[in-house]
């Protein structure tokens, strides 16, 4: 179970970076939490938790940083990985969905037959802020014949309402950390 210790931990490994990418963007860099063994296993622990092996068929990831969280998390539950790429990058046929983020636009691919007919898929991203990514990622799954099991981040801006917007499909995102 993690403990307010174990937040105050993670929090203390997460540098804000102000007008990053763009004037007004307080940016939350996980790169110090990603480089520290002990902060990285507590936060993969702490994502995994409330689910065991055999709960998920596959962990759905979100290029770049979510790919980063990805394999601890489906070790975690013994299954595999399937990536959700910007564009261009996957060699085979591919199902696309764009959209908004907290700044500029893009889109996002899954190859086409990644998922099996129905299987429960836990989708990994390091941050939600707008949503745009993940309610594009969730269609995605939705489109490939994937079922949500849920959402996991390591961090929230709830100011920024993706979450809300997660709740309100029904799709039950968790994260770790609110700023
Ligand atoms: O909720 P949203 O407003 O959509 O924003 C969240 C997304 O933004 C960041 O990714 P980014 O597109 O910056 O890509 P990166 O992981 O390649 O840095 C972050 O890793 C999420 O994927
Ligand atoms: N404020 C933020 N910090 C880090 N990554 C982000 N992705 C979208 N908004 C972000």
């Amino acid at each position: 179970m993690t403990s307010s210790a174990d937040i105050t931990r993670l929090q203390a490994l997460i540098r804000t970076i102000p007008d990053f990418p763009e004037p007004g963007i307080q940016f939350r860099d996980i790169t110090a939490l990603l480089a520290d063994a002990d902060g990285l296993t507590l936060a993969l622990d702490a994502m995994a938790e409330g689910l065991a092996p055999g709960d998920v068929d596959a962990v759905v990831a979100v290029e770049a940083r979510g790919f980063l969280l990805a394999g601890g998390l489906a070790h975690r539950l013994h299954c595999g990985v399937v990536p959700v790429r910007k564009p261009g990058k996957l060699p085979g046929p591919t199902l696309g969905v764009s959209y908004a983020l907290e700044y500029g636009e893009d889109r996002l691919e899954m190859h086409q037959g990644a998922l099996r007919p129905g299987a429960r898929i836990l989708v990994v991203d390091d941050l939600i802020a707008t949503g745009g990514t993940a309610l594009a990622t969730g269609e995605l799954v939705t489109r490939a014949g994937g079922h949500i099991v849920g959402f996991r981040f390591l961090i929230d801006l709830p100011e920024l309402g993706g979450a809300a917007k997660l709740a309100a499909r029904g799709w039950s995102p968790r994260a770790l950390l609110s700023y």
